[in-house]
């Protein structure tokens, strides 16, 4: 079912994040299998006419102008990392306004942590001339990052309307305290689970099944490697679009700087609430 059919929860959110970790780790044991390929992170190495920037830049930016043209960005959960974007062929979808109004995108931060953290890490061939199967790897897994990361806002909006919380968040946002906000947002049992349930999930997809003899699966991927991106990138940035999103839920977006000021002491009505 799509996300945005029937009611939202933190629980619907949770399960969408936990069908991601799939796309996410399978495109990561793919892109393992490839050397790490620098020079199609590098400006102007392969001559494209009238482009100026790097290999994987041309191909996401290509990319997502095809992706556009069948609507992909206007659906709530899909950010591009460029702005070339088309008008869709297709008519327009009635999305459910779910989150606050927001331009919260930290595309740029996930784009410089995979070329510069995750590739170096998952890949261990310097190079090894597959350039094209590395970029359309790196495409997948940029896109699935950035839906899972973005996801956040969705977290948070869920996580704002829980009436258990609802007044606490209020009262923190109203005086803008970053770190009180964060602490409760953090769930330090959820993410326990979820480091165990990624390893798990990295040993299980990463076997090469062929090779299975004297109970020593041949594993693709160091399955360790896949908690420890979770906790070093995946994560931080989820929790730093929440955060964000968070601090401006109560901002109305049509008011001047001197009005939001005034509003961050009112509250707001429950009764507007959409999850
Ligand atoms: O499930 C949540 O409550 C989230 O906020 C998501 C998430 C995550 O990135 O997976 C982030 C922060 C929490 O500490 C736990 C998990």
């Amino acid at each position: 079912m799509n996300f945005f059919e029937g009611e939202m929860s933190l629980e619907k959110v949770r399960q969408t994040l936990i069908r991601l970790e799939d796309t996410i780790i399978f495109q990561l044991i793919e892109r393992s299998q490839f050397g790490k390929n620098k020079i199609i992170y590098e400006n102007n190495k392969f001559g494209f006419k009238d482009f100026n920037g790097s290999f994987l830049e041309y191909y996401v930016k290509e990319r997502e102008s095809l992706d556009s043209s069948i609507r992909r960005y206007d659906s709530p959960d899909e950010l591009p990392f460029f702005d070339k974007i088309q008008k869709p062929i297709l008519p327009n979808l009635d999305y459910p306004k779910v989150l606050h109004p927001n331009n919260i995108n930290v595309n740029k931060k996930i784009w410089d942590s995979y070329i510069n953290n995750i590739v170096p890490r998952i890949c261990h061939i310097e190079d090894d001339s597959n350039y094209g199967s590395s970029a359309t790897i790196d495409t997948s897994c940029l896109q699935a990052l950035s839906r899972r990361i973005h996801f956040g806002k969705f977290v948070a909006e869920a996580k704002f309307t829980d009436p258990k919380y609802h007044d606490e968040y209020v009262k923190l946002i109203t005086n803008q305290e970053k770190d009180k906000i964060y602490e409760l947002l953090t769930n330090e049992d959820v993410e326990r689970k979820l480091l165990t349930r990624v390893e798990k999930k990295a040993r299980t997809f990463g076997q090469d099944i062929e090779f299975k003899d004297n109970d020593s699966p041949h594993l693709k991927i160091q399955p360790i490697i896949i908690p420890e991106l979770y906790r070093d990138f995946i994560m931080p940035l989820t929790k730093e679009v929440e955060l964000e999103y968070l601090l401006n839920r109560l901002n109305n977006p049509n008011m001047s700087e001197k009005e939001k000021e005034g509003n961050l002491h009112s509250s707001v009505d429950k009764e507007n609430y959409k999850f």
